[in-house]
């Protein structure tokens, strides 16, 4: 056969926005999100199962970085901003040429991830979000690993945002934050999402998110823990579960 071989394309779950980012370091900064489908975990209060069971990957598209590319401009409207990228796991495919491709045009890219795969071209965005996973979600962290990711960021800002649903990963939090003292930290009161394909049209627990949002800031500034920054799932607030905000 010979000939050149074709580059692997995307596995994409969604692309969608502008919008906000609702979340985290960023949060409030206008953004455009590009979901990856597929994930090495399977977190038991995960929010974006569509992006993540393989039940939903003839959902995925297979799309070339230039097709990605062209519908972050056309969302967009050609005017440079914040990419997001999400899925399931980013760091499990190539997303370098795509970034490369955004940033030759002005734009930039943040990524969130849990940090479970290292990749050099985590050194291309502008904030690396790092989201290790505690007790609750079922999930074990390889800190080697998660430590390797740390470190091919080389100089890219890097931090940790950490979802809270309980006391056990309340401690778990703070023994994370002990390891990394100098990833910034945020830390995420959880939200019960239900599974989908129910996961969208289900009314949220709002007096659930906020009491435990409040339990939260109760339990770091009583412990006059006052390095993490405590922030809500901003778009939750907004849009409930609903997909594609
Ligand atoms: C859906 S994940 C995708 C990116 C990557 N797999 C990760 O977990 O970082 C995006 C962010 O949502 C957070 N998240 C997922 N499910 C959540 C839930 N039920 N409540 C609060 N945050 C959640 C994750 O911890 C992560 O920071
Ligand atoms: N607006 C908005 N902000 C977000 N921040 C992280 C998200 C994610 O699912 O990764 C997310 C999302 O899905 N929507
Ligand atoms: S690592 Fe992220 S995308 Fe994967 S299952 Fe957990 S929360 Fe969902
Ligand atoms: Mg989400």
């Amino acid at each position: 056969m010979g000939g050149v071989s074709a580059v692997k394309p995307l596995r994409i779950a969604e692309i969608f926005g502008p919008t906000i980012q609702g979340e985290g370091a960023v949060i409030g900064v206008p953004t455009v999100f590009v979901r990856a489908g597929g994930c090495d975990y399977r977190c038991s209060w995960c929010d974006s199962l569509h992006a993540v069971d393989s039940a939903y990957r003839h959902d995925w598209t297979p799309m070339t970085p230039e097709q990605v590319w062209a519908q972050v401009e056309t969302l967009s409207g050609g005017a440079p901003l914040t990419v997001s990228l999400s899925g399931g796991n980013p760091a499990i495919q190539d997303f370098g040429p795509l970034i490369a491709l955004g940033r030759s045009k002005g734009y930039d890219f943040v990524m969130e991830t849990q940090g479970s795969v290292a990749q050099d071209w985590f050194r291309e965005l502008s904030t690396l979000i790092l989201s290790p996973k505690p007790p609750s979600s079922g999930e074990t962290v390889d800190w080697a690993r998660f430590e390797d990711c740390v470190a091919r960021a080389e100089g890219a800002p890097t931090v940790m945002k950490i979802v809270v649903f309980d006391d056990d990963d309340y401690h778990w939090a703070r023994a994370a934050a002990d390891r990394f003292p100098s990833l910034p930290l945020y830390l995420q009161p959880g939200n019960h999402t239900p599974p989908p394909p129910d996961a969208e049209d289900a009314a949220i627990d709002m007096d659930g998110i906020m009491s435990r949002y409040e339990w939260l800031i109760d339990k770091t500034l009583g412990d006059r823990w006052f390095t993490p920054t405590i922030l809500p799932q901003l778009h939750v607030l907004i849009w409930g579960n609903r997909r594609g905000v």
